[in-house]
């Protein structure tokens, strides 16, 4: 039995731009599923459905059509059942003002009608660097320490399938590693991990397996492993002083005073060179490294550019 199993999922809401009859669709067809134990990445750009796919798989909005279910239970249908199997870290921060930290977590266990959770509170707080707030009001926490009272918040029931929507958005590098480490540790515990995130470098890292969406439909979906095999080679990396000249080849990447190129072998590299010498251009820290998930993943977002039919995808 799957941990996560999303069968033909669409999601249809009022088109923003046509007459109040149109509909958008956010999610398209959506069908994959996720084994248990996995360390899965749902990757996707801006308003590709990420979001709404999990707050479907959180029984919190509805499918228009198809089904999801978690370790068989059906979010509709088996929804408390579906709900007690799920621990789900929102991206927004969302909290209850009124208590602290430690009366959070307990009200949350008494709502899966835990008793005597202090034991396994005790050891979430301690995970997330949170002993020292237990008694500290929600209300003053730092967004930081917010962020952290979520993910122990939506773990204090023991769920099995741990669902994380951009966990790290906007914390700092050491909450990052405490959760990360927090994680793993639960995954390799048995725990199945779906995470959707913009730091692909930590999908790399993390993620076995990764589906890429676009416009609400999967076009990608693999190993992390074979994704960065299928890409197309090397990327050779520079950093130039001034504007890259027009002259230059297109297709380069550029970030401030960074180059990238694609570069499949060497006859590309000696030509991307030949071609900055030509132009007079003075190259620092030159260097060729292996694709990394980044670039496959603007690979993948370039070869499903939006077309004119997709661009009004609006279904009356
Ligand atoms: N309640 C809603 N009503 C109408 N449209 C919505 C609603 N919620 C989301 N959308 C639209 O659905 C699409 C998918 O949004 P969603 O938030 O799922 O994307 P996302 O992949 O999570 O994006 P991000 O990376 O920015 O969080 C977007 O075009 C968004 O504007």
């Amino acid at each position: 039995m799957p941990a996560i199993s999303f069968q033909s999922v669409s999601k249809a809401y009022p088109s923003p731009r046509n007459a109040a009859s149109d509909t958008f669709l956010a999610l398209d067809e959506v069908s994959f599923n996720i084994d248990q134990g996995e360390f899965f990445g749902l990757l996707g750009p801006n308003g590709a459905g990420k979001t709404t796919l999990i707050t479907i798989l959180a029984g919190l909005a509805r499918a228009t059509s198809g089904t999801v279910s978690v370790l068989g239970s059906d979010v509709q249908s088996d929804y408390a059942a579906a709900r007690r199997k799920l621990g789900v870290v929102p991206q927004e921060l969302v909290f209850d003002p009124f208590f602290n930290v430690r009366e959070a977590l307990r009200f949350q266990s008494g709502y899966f009608g835990i008793q005597h959770n202090d034991a396994w509170i005790d050891e979430l707080l301690e995970s997330l660097g949170l002993t020292d707030k237990a008694h500290v009001n929600m209300r003053v926490l730092s967004g930081g320490m917010k962020r952290r009272v979520l993910v122990a918040l939506a773990l204090v029931h023991r769920p099995p399938v741990i669902v994380l929507d951009e966990p790290t958005a906007g914390v700092d590098v050491e909450l990052r590693q405490t959760l990360w480490a927090f994680i793993s540790k639960l995954n390799k515990q048995g725990s199945t991990v779906l995470l959707t995130t913009h730091y692909l470098e930590e999908a790399e890292a993390l993620c076995g397996r990764i589906a890429m969406l676009k416009e609400g439909r999967v076009v990608a979906l693999d190993t992390t492993r074979a994704l960065l095999k299928a890409a197309s080679g090397n990327v050779l990396q520079f950093k130039i002083d001034s504007e890259l000249p027009l002259s230059l080849p297109a297709g380069a990447r550029v970030t401030g005073r960074v180059v990238q190129y694609p570069a499949i072998d060497a006859l590309a590299i000696e030509q991307y060179l030949a071609a900055a010498r030509e132009a007079g251009l003075t190259l620092h820290d030159i260097e060729i490294r292996r694709a990394d998930l980044e670039d496959v993943f603007l690979q993948v977002m370039k070869q499903h550019a939006q077309t004119p039919s997709q661009a009004s995808k609006a279904v009356v």
